[in-house]
């Protein structure tokens, strides 16, 4: 039985007072386990203490996980934040070189949420810091005093794009996902591949061909309850069988 590929999280630095900590959401890596059928491995935020070449050599796919924080805007050439925004430099500093990493190693990519936005900037996209306050965008974002079970439920739909890699995963040409952000896509990169469109015409899922791998960043969450959305699953399946080939090819 051959071993199952090794994906790398990178983490969120956050201060648990008085001490910072580096952080993976619980459901971020049973997503890895249960829908990539691969070996999570929690990879620190350390920025270029640990260099991306280093830390690739230790995995055979990288999964980039949402997060409260945003990407910080001088990544991309936005304005400066507005005050109380929550930021997470030493994640900038450690995932957007990592992905301009993996991807020149043609490493399996998915991106989710803050993830789907870094993957953007890196490729050289900017974002809407408060999307909904663009003329023509809806509210994308969830309300955090309802329960866990509602902000994670379907919110809308999305278009998928024929001939896409997630038209022909779910089979068909509309699902619903769940929405949980404030941050969009404003100038999506170039040399990618539209995935998914929200019904207010905001990109929601892109793909990267060039690098002859795969390559997803996804806006919504398919990691909530992954185990009980079909096409969440298809999409860590096909994930995970990337990682796997890779795996196989570079090992
Ligand atoms: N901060 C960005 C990205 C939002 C995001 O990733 N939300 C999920 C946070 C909780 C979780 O990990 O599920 C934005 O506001 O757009």
């Amino acid at each position: 039985m051959c071993a199952k590929p090794v994906i790398g999280i990178p983490s969120d630095r956050r201060i648990v007072e008085p001490h910072p900590f580096h952080m993976v959401g619980e459901k971020y890596i049973s997503a890895i386990v249960d829908g990539a059928r691969s070996l999570p491995v929690l990879l620190p935020a350390l920025g270029g203490r640990l260099p991306a070449g280093e830390l690739l050599t230790a995995i055979d796919g990288l999964f980039l996980t949402g997060s409260p924080s945003n990407v910080e805007p001088h990544h991309y050439g936005g304005s400066p934040s507005r005050s109380g925004t929550l930021h997470d430099p030493a994640r900038d500093a450690t995932t957007l070189p990592l992905i301009d990493a993996a991807l020149a190693a043609g490493m399996p990519v998915f991106a989710v949420c803050r993830g789907f936005q870094e993957l953007n900037v890196v490729l050289g996209g900017s974002l809407h810091p408060f999307v909904h306050e663009v003329p023509g965008y809806h509210v994308h974002k969830e309300n955090p005093a309802d329960p866990l079970d509602v902000q994670y439920a379907p919110a809308h739909p999305v278009k998928l794009v024929e001939g896409g890699l997630l038209h022909a995963l779910a089979g068909r040409g509309s699902v619903m996902v769940n929405s949980l952000h404030s941050q969009g896509i404003a100038q999506l990169a170039s040399d990618v591949r539209i995935e998914a469109l929200a019904d207010d015409g905001l990109v929601e899922a892109f793909s990267v061909d060039k690098y002859n791998s795969f390559a997803l960043a996804v806006q919504w969450h398919p990691e909530w309850r992954v185990t009980e959305n079909e096409f969440s699953m298809a999409m860590f399946s096909a994930f995970g069988d990337a990682c796997r080939d890779f795996a196989q090819r570079h090992r």
